[in-house]
């Protein structure tokens, strides 16, 4: 487990996480919210990008050795293999090795673009590479920030296979995203913020059949359209 005690993050005089939860290592978990509730702030300190100004987060983003996917990864202009061969991995320990970058490509279906210019891949493509960026990092967990936005079905689902094709690998995923349908599907488990303050964090199944707090209840009512 991921032991995150009193964790405060503020920015410009205001708390923007405020949040005492526990979130499996294995599995898939979703990180769920309205917008603004601190999803990415919360993967983003998983990660080690930024720190907490107070409380305990065991046992850390050394040991998490984790891979960040954020919404515009930056790619270099170059050859979709070469994006690959740049990438260092989370521990700086192990030298991305060819086989590894042949492995990363198939399994995200891009061999065939492996020589193609990577700035000119589609919104899909490009999201795919980036899923195959972090794996080359041979993360214990994969941190992925709405990995699905604004892709179509089809490529929405190949994003889908891939991550759940990782968590079966036994790499442990945390995904944020607004498709609660997707949530469903995908998710083991799910941690709802609202206003950065974690107010549940359970089963997949029970979140969505038993939510805890009126707020769980109307964000899950909204999203969902019910009435
Ligand atoms: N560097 C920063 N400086 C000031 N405010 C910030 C900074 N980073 C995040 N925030 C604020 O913190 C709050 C949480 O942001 P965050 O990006 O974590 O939310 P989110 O749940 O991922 O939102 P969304 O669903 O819109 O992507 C927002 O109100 C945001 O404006």
């Amino acid at each position: 487990m991921i032991d995150l005690k009193d964790i405060v993050i503020h920015r410009d005089e205001r708390k923007i996480l405020s949040i005492s939860t526990q979130i499996p290592r294995q599995g898939i978990t979703a990180v769920i919210g309205p917008n603004g509730s601190g999803k990415t702030t919360l993967l983003k300190l998983l990660h080690g990008a930024i720190e907490a100004d107070s409380g305990i987060y065991q046992p850390g983003w050394v040991e998490l050795q984790s891979a960040l996917v954020l919404h515009h990864t930056p790619l270099i202009k170059a050859s979709v293999r070469t994006n690959m061969a740049i990438v260092k991995d989370s521990i700086g320990k192990h030298k991305i090795t060819e086989s590894d970058i042949d492995e990363a490509l198939a399994l995200v279906g891009l061999t065939h673009l492996q020589n193609q210019s990577a700035l000119k891949l589609s919104a899909g493509e490009r999201q795919r590479l980036s899923l195959a960026r972090a794996k080359c990092q041979r993360p214990k967990m994969i941190l992925l920030d709405e990995p699905t936005a604004n892709l179509d079905p089809s490529t929405t689902e190949q994003v889908e296979t891939i991550i759940q094709q990782m968590a079966d690998d036994g790499c442990g995923v945390i995904f944020t995203s607004h498709h609660l349908g997707q949530v469903q599907a995908l998710a083991d488990q799910v941690v709802f913020l609202n206003e950065g303050v974690c107010l549940e964090a359970c089963g997949t199944e029970d979140f969505f059949v038993r939510p805890q707090t009126e707020q769980a209840k109307k964000f899950i009512a909204r999203e969902l359209g019910w009435k």
